[in-house]
């Protein structure tokens, strides 16, 4: 029992049906639960915009369903959820409100925080962002010389990076190809060293993202950048406010570093850093795609958050994706979820997710600031299904490890590849299929003893097969079909971070890490003593040192 009354999560008899419910359950065969019910294939998928998604590859009965949404009731999924939408502060431990839906909510939505509608500031700042883009994309913005911008070099880390990076990728296709765009977010001086080397800094836009504007990678590299631009221009100040444009909620810092706040693109508070690529985060992505398709990817969300609010528990997918992991990790002892998409351009899409669930429901401390006594967020993983299956796929098809994955795949390939190329999606396609099939069905000792395998190879040659799968399917990625899938994911960590009662918007993980950085880098620099140093990291600093040629 918690301090307010409120029964803990695993002390809740919901819980306790799914422990007996998992005892009971025993060994699930997937083989077995198809050929009880042959309906189960098309039975079991549901559709959400343009995604049809099928869950009948998991090791899930209609009671295991069922204990699940109760266990969603119990623990006041829809309530949070209702809140979140209404612009409550449900993200505590910063006092904030968690409003990325309203980023893409339509012109005339009415959504408060404080008594105040953002909407209309949410649209003031994408009307912007699209002069501006229109404008770079038709040549109108020029640089200091006068010479029009082909480069777009974004420098932002984490949520300010990720995003806008992946969408990028998944888009490529409906970018404007005489840009080039390049995302440099590594303090390693090697991320912006190669991602300018070519570029012709008269030509060349720096977009500096940082939500706080404080992110010491983000702020080095910017500091590199305008010398590198200075540089290259002559050394006249002035070049900066042609060759600069800063996206952050924090006006004071961005002019302090000397970008004019004219040319700045303002989000708010309430907007988490991973949930902010539909924010001013996106104007990367906005200049290469153009505002339209930019609006389309709005949509997109907004459609799958439209659905998140209103379709019943059963049909409403972010739900069942989210109590599914929770089914995985929380009860069958899970420790990760691979997310595999079958397509070139989502190969950023898994990095994204990493920091979309693992930074939000990585907590082990519930919303009471008690340890949690369940399993919470997965370790996230994954890259495009085809170069895994000549890798990692081995551990999940035999290994001993139980590893969920998400399989997501398109019908068509991009419009303008050759025809030759687009020929080629079949194959990919099969292998999309094939590997479900395999993973879900396995092949047992008397099919591998059929092929007339000798007998001391055929435990070698079986599959045990049910490996759960979840197939997400879409006509092709178009803006608003990744718009979908983002938004998708977004609530899917949503229900699951309700559900453990952790708060899914914090990251106060990261914060230890950047002091101590901080506290040593003068021993690197300088031998300074960093008070409290332990012998291991004071050895390894001696080390550095030495090999650095410091004595
Ligand atoms: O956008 P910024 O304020 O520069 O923050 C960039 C990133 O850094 C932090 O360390 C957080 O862990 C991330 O959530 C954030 O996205």
């Amino acid at each position: 029992m918690n301090a307010d009354g409120r029964t803990r999560l695993h002390q809740t008899p919901e819980w306790a049906a799914l422990v007996k419910h998992r005892e009971q359950l025993g060994e699930v065969r997937l083989r077995e639960m198809f050929a009880a019910d042959p309906g189960r294939g098309t039975g079991w998928t549901l559709r959400v915009g343009d995604l049809h998604v099928d869950y009948s590859k998991h090791l899930v009965t209609d009671e295991t369903l069922a204990l699940l949404q109760e266990l969603a009731a119990a623990t006041g999924v829809s309530g949070l959820r209702d809140a979140m939408f209404r612009g409550e502060r449900i993200n505590i431990t910063e006092d904030r409100a968690v409003l990325h839906t309203a980023l893409r909510a339509p012109r005339d939505a009415v959504i408060e925080v404080d008594g105040e509608n953002v909407v209309p500031k949410v649209h003031a700042v994408l009307d912007k962002m699209a002069g501006f883009a229109d404008r770079v994309r038709s040549g109108e913005w020029t640089g200091h010389t006068g010479r029009r911008i082909r480069n777009v070099v974004n420098i932002g880390i984490g949520g300010s990076d990720l995003g806008p990076a992946m969408a990028y990728e998944a888009l490529r296709a409906f970018t404007d190809r005489s840009l080039t765009l390049r995302f440099v977010s590594n303090v390693d001086g090697a991320d912006l060293h190669e991602a300018v080397r070519d570029l012709d800094p008269a030509e060349t836009l720096f977009i500096i993202a940082s939500k706080t504007f404080t992110t010491i990678e983000t702020i080095t590299n910017a500091t590199s950048a305008r010398s590198w631009l200075l540089d290259g221009l002559g050394g006249d100040e002035k070049a900066v406010a042609k060759h600069f444009v800063a996206l952050s909620t924090n006006a004071e810092k961005v002019s302090g570093f000397g970008i004019d706040t004219a040319n700045m693109f303002e989000f708010w508070d309430w907007v988490g850093g991973r949930y902010s690529f539909d924010s001013a985060i996106g104007l990367s992505l906005m200049i290469a795609i153009g505002p339209d398709r930019f609006r389309e990817m709005l949509d997109g969300f907004h459609l799958v958050d439209e659905h998140f609010r209103t379709a019943p528990a059963e049909s409403n997918v972010p739900l069942l994706m989210g109590l599914l992991g929770v089914w995985y990790g929380s009860f069958l002892g899970a420790q990760s979820h691979a997310v595999l998409p079958y397509s070139h351009y989502l190969s950023k899409f898994t990095a994204y997710l990493q920091q979309l669930d693992m930074e939000s429901n990585g907590k082990s401390v519930d919303r009471e600031g008690k340890p949690v006594q369940w399993q919470t967020g997965p370790v996230v993983w994954g890259t495009p299904g085809t170069n895994g299956q000549h890798a990692y796929y081995q551990l999940i098809h035999q290994g001993t490890k139980l590893i969920p994955a998400d399989f997501i795949g398109f019908a068509r390939p991009v419009d303008e590849l050759s025809e030759e190329l687009k020929a080629q999606h079949d194959l990919l396609m099969a292998n999309f299929f094939a590997q479900t099939q395999a993973l879900a069905f396995g092949k047992t000792p008397d099919e591998v003893r059929a092929e007339g395998v000798p007998e001391e190879l055929v435990p070698h040659k079986t599959f045990r097969g049910d490996h759960p799968t979840t197939t997400i399917l879409a006509r092709e990625l178009t803006p608003s079909v990744l718009g979908q899938l983002v938004a998708l994911y977004e609530h899917k960590v949503f229900v699951q971070g309700a559900i453990w009662n952790i708060d899914s918007f914090d990251q106060w993980g990261v914060e230890l890490g950047k002091v101590l950085a901080k506290r040593v880098e003068p021993a690197l620099t300088e031998g300074a003593d960093v008070p409290g140093l332990d012998p291991s990291t004071g050895a390894l600093v001696a080390a550095y040192r030495e090999l650095r040629g410091r004595r």
